[in-house]
């Protein structure tokens, strides 16, 4: 037999119709991982996730979960715990009914249920709320009670779509926290769907991004943010400057990119760390993070522009800088114990060739 990941998703696509919503998907998580799905409004997160539920059919390819194909299999037989974001809790049952319900589904003795429902409120801190209705609890609490439902039956793998979507900051915060938690300590796989790129960074041993119905890039938080792989993923994930120009070898197996100026300006030579092997020399395009740009360093980094600052806006805990250099418009992030900064003030930003990301243009 071959030995498959275990969740295993081979070529799955999904159409409605005439619209192809999911393109020839190939996705593996691993046994104890989270994993988010991220990406904008339409891109086929929730789709996938139905899918890999049982609650939509695929229209193309196979799906695995532990070895076992699940193309055909219903629902209630693949073995996952569902949570999406309108809780769907049953309004006319208590908290102690709606978290034993999945477990009378699969017709567990009384006695057991009234025990491992007692275990799974304590779990979540809401032993004391047992009797009441959903009515009679705060979004969080119910969205606690909706995730406890989800694990009580002990599933092999956890599918939320936008969980937290209907708390206010703050509580999105602790329940992020909170789920995080609960799946080192229960050792979860889980798949979780969300619009929010702070919270898959947050929450995410890994990340898909989705553009299209197709991933454009996966990878750890570091990996996506630090090194994206397409200009997508740059402009998606955070705030970049994204540069245009041309590559070219720097003799030694990098690149050099001549980025391209404003108007008359030809724009400046940046050095990276990007290996010939890894992009081909030509129109590229090169990413670098705001706050990789650093100002009037003692010690600057290889690549060294004289800007002049157009704006800078106090933002708390750091500057927002908008800068003219060498032909260029950067946005930088200083850190607000590297000085003040005024309009018009000559400054010298420097960046490390290792912080820029370049793909093909
Ligand atoms: N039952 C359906 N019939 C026809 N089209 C559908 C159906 N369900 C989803 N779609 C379409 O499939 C595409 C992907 O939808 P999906 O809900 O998977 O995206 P999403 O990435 O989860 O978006 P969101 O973040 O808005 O939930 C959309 O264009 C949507 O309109």
């Amino acid at each position: 037999m071959i030995e498959r990941s275990f969740i295993h998703l081979e070529n799955v696509s999904k159409s409605y119709g005439p619209m192809q919503v999911v393109e020839g998907l190939d996705l593996q998580v691993k046994k104890g991982e989270f994993l988010s799905l991220l990406g904008p409004s339409g891109s086929g997160k929730t789709t996938i996730l139905m899918m890999l539920a049982g609650f939509e059919s695929i229209t193309s390819g196979a799906m695995w979960l532990d070895n076992q194909k699940i193309n055909e299999l219903p629902p209630h037989k693949r073995g996952m715990g569902v949570v999406f974001q309108n809780y769907a809790l049953f309004p006319h049952m208590s908290v102690a009914e709606n978290v034993a319900f999945p477990l009378q589904m699969r017709g567990m003795g009384k006695a057991d249920i009234a025990a491992k429902v007692k275990t799974a409120l304590e779990r979540v801190r809401l032993s004391h709320l047992g009797d009441r209705k959903p009515s009679q609890l705060s979004g969080g609490q119910q969205q606690r009670v909706a995730l406890t439902r989800a694990l009580v039956f002990e599933p092999k793998v956890i599918l939320m779509d936008e969980p937290l979507g209907a708390l206010d900051k703050q509580l999105r915060e602790e329940m992020q926290l909170e789920i995080r938690e609960l799946h080192r300590r229960l050792g979860l796989t889980i798949v979780f769907v969300t619009h929010d790129q702070s919270e898959a960074l947050t929450m995410s041993d890994r990340i898909a991004i989705f553009d299209k119905g197709k991933i454009a890039q996966i990878g750890a938080p570091a990996d996506v943010y630090d090194r994206p792989q397409n200009r997508f993923v740059s402009q998606f994930i955070g705030e970049t400057n994204l540069l245009e120009g041309v590559a070219a070898s720097d003799g030694a197996g990098n690149l050099v990119i001549s980025i391209n100026g404003e108007g008359a300006d030809p724009g400046p030579v940046v050095t990276t760390h990007a290996s010939e092997a890894s992009v081909r020399p030509g129109k590229v395009a090169l990413s670098i993070r705001p706050e990789r740009l650093v100002l009037n360093r003692s010690e600057p980094h290889a690549n060294r522009l004289s800007a002049v600052v157009q704006d800078a806006v106090y933002q708390g805990d750091h500057i927002r800088l908008h800068l003219a250099a060498e032909g260029l418009l950067l946005v930088a992030r200083a850190e607000r114990a590297s000085g003040s900064f005024e309009p018009g003030q000559a400054v010298e930003v420097s960046f490390d060739p290792a912080d820029c990301a370049v793909f093909a243009a």
